[in-house]
């Protein structure tokens, strides 16, 4: 009989993300939305259990309420991954959900990045960190830069990923982020005829120049935040509470709305008076995820 030894159980974290700004630039033929965004990591996020298995299968051991097992995006990945490699091996996972689902956080995208770098080193594939960006897009669009692992200026469908130095101030804030208890389909969000899609494109030097930046701030927003404010009142209404304290805006396609504050004490005050039927939680940005050296950069030669 084939088993699960059970000597090989890990822990593998998977981060949630903000994007600082969110610009939508153009709408491809296939239907994609091309655009502009900072990503930042944050030290909040789900963990994986993640132990190998000899027999081939990919077993969900908590499968998530609401979800099928099969369209679970970490079991997706792992069968993308089997697919790929044509790796024999196959794995349990069990995951303690932290990231709010459907809140613009990337929580289903984060897990699916963990497992591919989880498993690229349970089963030893070696495959480099531009191999798994690439099986991790055909997943989703956000997947890949959680396997980039940095702060990171994203441009194409979100897949063109270049790392940026984020001003000091930015890395030691702390960011409180509420999510209102609707869930936003992303989908509904790009496909809504009120979506602005051609905010002019912004330059990466204008961001990385510090003499232009806190320009580049004041003309950086969230493209989908008016139509997701007018489709569901709740995300306006956290989005208008949150305002009092700064420079507020939503992550993704919604729901969740973020703004980041100078001390914990603070950040624990918003957690604390936020309004009803909302969740929340105050994080730090990463400067690297904690899984970045499980993924090789590939040498260019030069
Ligand atoms: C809004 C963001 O969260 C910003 O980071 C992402 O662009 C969304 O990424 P995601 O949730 O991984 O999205 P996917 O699962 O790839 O796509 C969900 C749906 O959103 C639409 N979609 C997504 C990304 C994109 N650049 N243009 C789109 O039009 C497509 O209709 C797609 O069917
Ligand atoms: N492992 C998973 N965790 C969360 N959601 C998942 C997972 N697998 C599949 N899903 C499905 O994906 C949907 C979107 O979940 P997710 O939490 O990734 O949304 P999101 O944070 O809005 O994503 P994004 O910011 O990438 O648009 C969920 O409503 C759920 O049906």
């Amino acid at each position: 009989m084939l088993y699960n030894t059970g000597m090989d159980a890990s822990l593998y974290f998977a981060p949630c993300k903000l994007n600082l700004f969110l610009h939508i630039t153009g709408r491809r033929a296939d239907g994609y939305h091309a655009l502009q965004s900072i990503f930042l990591l944050l030290d909040h996020g789900d963990d994986l259990h993640i132990s190998l298995r000899n027999d081939g299968r990919i077993m969900h051991k908590n499968p998530l309420a609401g979800v099928l097992p099969d369209h679970d995006l970490a079991i997706r990945a792992a069968r993308a991954l089997q697919s790929a490699s044509g790796c024999q091996l196959g794995a349990d996972i069990h995951c303690t959900k932290r990231t709010p689902m459907g809140g613009g956080l990337g929580g289903g995208s984060s897990d699916a990045a963990t497992v591919l770098l989880a498993l690229n080193q349970l089963w030893q594939l070696n495959y480099s960190r531009q191999q798994l960006m690439q099986i991790g897009l055909s997943l989703g669009a956000d997947v890949p830069v959680f396997i980039f692992g940095q702060p990171a200026w994203a441009e194409g469908v979100g897949e063109q990923l270049s790392a940026v130095s984020l001003p000091t101030e930015m890395l030691e804030k702390y960011y409180v982020v509420v999510t209102p208890h609707v869930q936003v389909p992303t989908a509904e969000i790009f496909a809504h005829q009120a979506l602005t899609r051609d905010t002019k494109p912004l330059r990466i030097a204008d961001f990385s120049n510090g003499a232009n930046s806190s320009a580049f701030w004041q003309n950086a927003r969230n493209d989908m935040e008016a139509v997701v404010c007018a489709l569901y009142p709740e995300v306006a209404n956290t989005l208008a509470w949150l305002k009092q304290y700064g420079d507020a805006r939503m992550s993704g396609s919604g729901a969740s709305v973020f703004v980041a504050v100078d001390s914990a004490e603070k950040a624990d005050e918003l957690i604390a008076q936020r309004p009803e039927n909302t969740s929340g939680f105050w994080a730090k940005g990463l400067k690297y995820h904690p899984l970045f050296a499980l993924a090789n950069d590939e040498i260019v030669a030069g």
